[in-house]
């Protein structure tokens, strides 16, 4: 579970002072997938950066899995970065030399911890690669590159998965399969993801969408069709 009470974040460019979050307080539950959507510049990839411990907010409180982030020194905030949260960005970050199974592997070797060939195995079998694992990733599709990426965040089994358009450099069929992917990751092992997106039907995947407005949010849409989430960004965005 992600809590976050009164979150607030602020920034200083010179003199001007930027709110990127105006205090957020939101209750993520364990194995639920949610979505955070809004204009551009409303503050989600800050949200999503003080949710994951990326960043530590001005004010207010973050817990992930019960640990209150504030109370936790650098050192700790990056244990608890490695070993309780995954990341998938939109660029895959895939190391061109290395297989699937070595990139999968790589992060939680650098951090110290063996991956056994069993869990390698489990990893990307999870996101249907198994038949690729010594592939690198100039053999494989943008689709398969972002799903050794969601393996490689998954190896260590966080406690929550967090995704900033992780289909932002994909086409609609790629897409598709990326987030059904997810959406199974959830039903199925009861993985909790949070994600931000600019796409309604990706956001229509998820079983909660939080629209942000000025660092705030503003709407709350539950299992909604793509065409409900995209007619409510419409309004959102005709009113900034
Ligand atoms: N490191 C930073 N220094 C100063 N201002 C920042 C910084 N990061 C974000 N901001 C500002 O905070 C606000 C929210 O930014 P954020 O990136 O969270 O928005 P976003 O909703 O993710 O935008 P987009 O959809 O365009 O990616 C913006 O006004 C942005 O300019």
């Amino acid at each position: 579970m992600v809590s976050l009470s009164d979150v607030r974040m602020e920034y200083e460019t010179g003199p001007q002072r930027v709110t990127a979050l105006a205090g957020v307080t939101e209750e993520l539950p364990a194995g639920t997938f949610t979505a955070i959507m809004g204009p551009s510049g409303s503050g989600k990839s800050t949200l999503l950066h003080c949710a994951a411990g990326l960043e530590r907010p001005t004010a207010g409180e973050v817990e992930i899995d019960g640990v209150p982030l504030g109370g936790l020194d650098e050192t700790g905030l990056t244990v608890l970065r490695r070993e309780r949260v995954g990341f998938v960005f939109q660029t895959f970050n895939l190391i061109s030399s290395l297989t699937a199974e070595q990139n999968v592997a790589l992060p939680a070797r650098l951090a110290g911890r063996r991956i056994g060939p069993g869990e390698l195995s489990a990893a990307l079998a999870q996101v249907g690669l198994s038949d690729r694992a010594r592939h690198r990733p100039v053999e494989l599709s943008g689709g398969q590159q972002q799903r050794v990426a969601i393996a490689r965040a998954l190896v260590t089994r966080p406690a929550v998965l967090f995704a900033d358009e992780p289909t932002g450099a994909l086409d609609g069929v790629t897409s598709r399969q990326v987030l059904a992917l997810m959406r199974s990751l959830v039903d199925e092992q009861g993985q909790t993801i949070v994600m931000v997106t600019h796409d309604p039907v990706a956001a229509a995947v998820a079983d909660q969408v939080l629209l942000l407005t000025d660092g705030r949010v503003v709407d709350r849409l539950e299992a909604a069709p793509a065409e409900s989430i995209a007619a409510r960004m419409a309004t959102v965005e005709a009113t900034c």
